[in-house]
């Protein structure tokens, strides 16, 4: 609703209420129009204030209502009231402004910001443009290079560079709302022409067409196939070259192709699943509302390779102390170096002052005894980590939370060495740690309901999106990357190069194909991986066994490239061929084209044609089904938690959603249909029978995503 008094003797005051962001559902539409009407009315009234309640001006439109019949007063009509009205509208902004929000406070003559309150128009992180008349406004206001930022990348921005830009009239550090109700008094009986944001002209920008023309080129190479950014630039476009009014017809179109488009509703899923998968649980029931964690004030990081560095960054940069310990002395030396440059240079991006004091180094592990949280990030070695973990049970507190960074190895084994197993944990972070935003958090059978909720609150305490998994091979990411690479290897053998299938991958909006990763990460780690599992034959075997391994198909076509030394990108060879080792640019290499051509010779394979279509299929259904394996198996919670892990973690294209939304947008029939139709060419490839979750939600009418998890307990219980 919208409550509306009037303060001061002569100030109309309006306050939205609709919790916990006052999104701008029906019913606040309905309470907006009464309550402007009210106002504009009553002759004791002679200036208006809107605003919101609990410190939070408003959160845009009300998403949920979307998809459903949309019914109340549209927003156009309504900020076009209020702009028109012959009485100052000021829009006091505390907590933030965003989206439909932001349109309303742009309708309004005046701003005032609270100084620790955000801005912005997100609409396309949605899939969807500020269609509430802001791509119009907006411009208008801030000029368009300005604009065209603010709304293609829909980046929330602080209200000092809200004033900067003139977005805003005023910063309020202290009351927001008392300062607006004093300065709507004060501008009474001004002339409120020059305030109405859509009589003005664009400011106008040399070379239009050129701007236009590359920051559309821009956006077409960065956005991956996402439409939403393409029409916020075609919406802008508009506002810089036409009339208002025709502007406002262009954004209306633009919007009804967004509106009920699929990039829309996976845009606006991913926005409800990341809010989901921070209400965690377990399958014993312990859960996020139930658990509590402990505070944090010192942690240690164990090992400072790549990854260990870019934790003691992203603990050093959120505010803990940090103890950060590497034994080997090239190491600890390079480190201390690397860790100090990554600050530097963080704190340059931030224009914060680099964290230097909050890590201290040491190279001996009784520097940690009094630390309330460590995380191992030793060499990928359970052998290793086993000792670490008994080492550190000996050195560390009573009670202190052990965590591994491993990304792959049994966490309960790690857990046997210690005296309290209840406190360990998995953080496994992705590199660059102090980057990237994904972190799973892993729960061993032993770990405590407390361990979990210290680690998912350290997560989003750094920044990160956490999302608690059970323990298994690989946990979920790794887990569903396997199939998804075997299916790569197996499309090589097939017929395949490795840059058609990265192109379809690309293509269907992957920020880099299957290969092109492999080049990046380097080719020997996994070749490293497969020795210690006893899966690599020397020559990659011989007959007709060199095809299979422990009973199942497997292509030894990565350990053959090792065996040419063909690393990837560090050593200039991989995949692909790089100008020099170390080079990003990579280009296709006729000798992996021969390399590929007698190894089908000498299998007695014979290339065919394959399609885009047929990549796609085979490398994403085989990942999709092994997700719906994690899901029976109760590694992970719901599908949001699958969904969250592979856009935050894995580059897969937000406007596709995650896999389990894609298969659940494809149709799950035909998921299931098109994998018994693989699996029955590849009888060998026990990754392509679709597994019992799939065949249970088919069979019971392939019920839509929101309603999996009640299917899930259902499979559970018939299990
Ligand atoms: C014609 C229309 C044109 C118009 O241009 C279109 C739009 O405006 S599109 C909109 C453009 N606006 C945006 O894109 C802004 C989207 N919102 C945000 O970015 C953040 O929520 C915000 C920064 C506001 C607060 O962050 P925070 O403090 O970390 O809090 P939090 O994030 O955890 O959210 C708390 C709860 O509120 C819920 N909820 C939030 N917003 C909405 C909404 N608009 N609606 C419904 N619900 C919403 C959220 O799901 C969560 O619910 P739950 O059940 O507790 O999980």
């Amino acid at each position: 609703m919208a409550q509306y008094s009037l303060v001061s003797g002569s100030v109309g005051l309006i306050t939205l209420k609709n919790p916990p962001v006052n999104a701008l559902g029906a019913v606040v539409r309905h309470g907006i129009v009464d309550s402007v009407e009210k106002a504009l009315s009553d002759p004791k009234v002679k200036s208006v204030v809107i605003c919101g309640q609990n410190g939070m001006f408003c959160g845009g439109a009300d998403i949920k209502e979307f998809g459903t019949d949309m019914k109340g007063p549209p927003l156009i009509p309504m900020f076009h009231s209020l702009e028109a009205a012959n009485k100052p509208v000021v829009a006091a902004i505390e907590g933030g402004a965003f989206g439909g929000g932001l349109e309303l406070a742009l309708g309004c003559h005046y701003r005032i910001a609270h100084s620790k309150a955000k801005v912005g128009l997100p609409e396309v992180t949605l899939g969807l443009l500020p269609a509430a008349a802001g791509s119009q406004r907006l411009p208008r206001l801030i000029g368009v290079p300005a604009a065209l930022n603010l709304i293609t990348t829909g980046r929330h921005i602080t209200a000092a560079e809200a004033l900067q830009l003139g977005l805003v009239d005023q910063v309020a550090d202290h009351n927001t709302v008392d300062t607006a109700v004093k300065f709507a008094q004060s501008v009474v009986g001004k002339s409120l022409d020059s305030r109405r944001i859509s009589n003005f002209q664009c400011p106008p920008v040399p070379n239009v067409d050129v701007l236009f023309e590359e920051v559309m080129q821009k956006i077409r190479q960065t956005s991956r196939g996402a439409i939403a950014p393409i029409a916020c630039v075609q919406a802008v476009r508009a506002a810089a070259t036409l009339p208002y009014k025709d502007g406002l017809q262009k954004e209306k179109e633009l919007m009804a192709t967004l509106f009920t488009s699929g990039q829309a509703r996976s845009l606006q899923y991913c926005f409800f699943a990341q809010r989901v998968v921070s209400r965690w649980s377990m399958p014993n029931g312990a859960s996020w509302d139930t658990s509590k964690g402990r505070p944090i004030h010192k942690a240690a990081v164990i090992g400072l390779g790549t990854m260990g560095r870019g934790i003691a960054v992203a603990l050093a940069q959120t505010g803990f102390s940090v103890v950060a310990v590497e034994t080997q002395e090239k190491q600890f030396m390079d480190a201390k170096k690397a860790v100090a440059g990554m600050l530097e240079r963080g704190a340059k991006r931030s224009g914060k002052v680099a964290a230097h004091d909050k890590i201290i180094y040491s190279q001996n592990l009784q520097a940690i005894a009094d630390v309330d949280l460590v995380i191992e990030a030793v060499f990928e070695d359970m052998a290793l980590k086993k000792r670490v973990f008994r080492q550190l049970s000996d050195v560390c507190k009573p009670g202190t939370f052990l965590c591994t960074n491993t990304s792959t190895l049994d966490i309960d084994q790690m857990a046997a060495e210690t005296r309290q197993p209840e406190l360990v944990v998995g953080m496994h972070f992705f590199a660059p740690a102090h980057v990237m935003k994904l972190l799973e958090v892993v729960y061993g059978p032993r770990s405590s309901p407390e361990a979990v909720a210290v680690a998912m609150q350290l997560g989003k305490k750094m920044g990160k999106v956490s999302v608690a998994v059970g323990n298994c091979r690989g946990f979920v990411g790794n887990r569903m990357l396997k199939p998804y690479r075997d299916q790569a290897y197996f499309l090589l053998e097939e017929g395949a190069t490795p840059e058609l299938i990265d192109q379809a991958l690309e293509e269907f909006g992957f920020a880099m194909g299957a290969f092109k990763v492999y080049d990046l990460s380097g080719l020997d780690v996994g070749w490293k991986v497969r020795k210690e599992e006893g899966l690599v034959l020397p020559g990659g075997g011989s007959g007709k066994s060199a095809r299979i391994r422990q009973g199942v198909r497997y292509s030894p076509l990565g350990d053959l490239m090792c065996e040419e030394g063909r690393f990837g990108q560090k050593t200039g060879r991989g995949w692909y061929q790089y100008d020099k080792p170390g080079s990003r640019d990579a280009k296709p290499d006729p000798w992996v084209h021969r390399f590929l051509e007698d190894y089908r010779a000498r299998h007695g394979l014979v290339a065919r044609r394959i399609s885009n279509q047929e990549v796609l299929e085979r490398c994403l259904y085989a990942m999709i089904n092994e997700g719906f394996r994690i899901l029976e198996d109760g590694i992970a919670a719901g599908p949001e938690d699958i969904d969250i892990i592979y856009v935050f973690g894995y580059g897969w294209p937000r406007h596709r959603g995650g896999p389990m939304f894609y298969a659940n947008m494809v149709g799950l029939p035909i998921v299931l249909e098109r994998l018994e139709h693989f699996a029955q060419a590849n009888p060998d490839v026990p990754t392509l029978q679709p597994c019992n979750l799939l065949r249970k939600l088919v069979a019971s009418g392939s019920p839509p995503i929101s309603k999996w998890r009640e299917a899930m307990k259902n499979v559970h219980s018939q299990l």
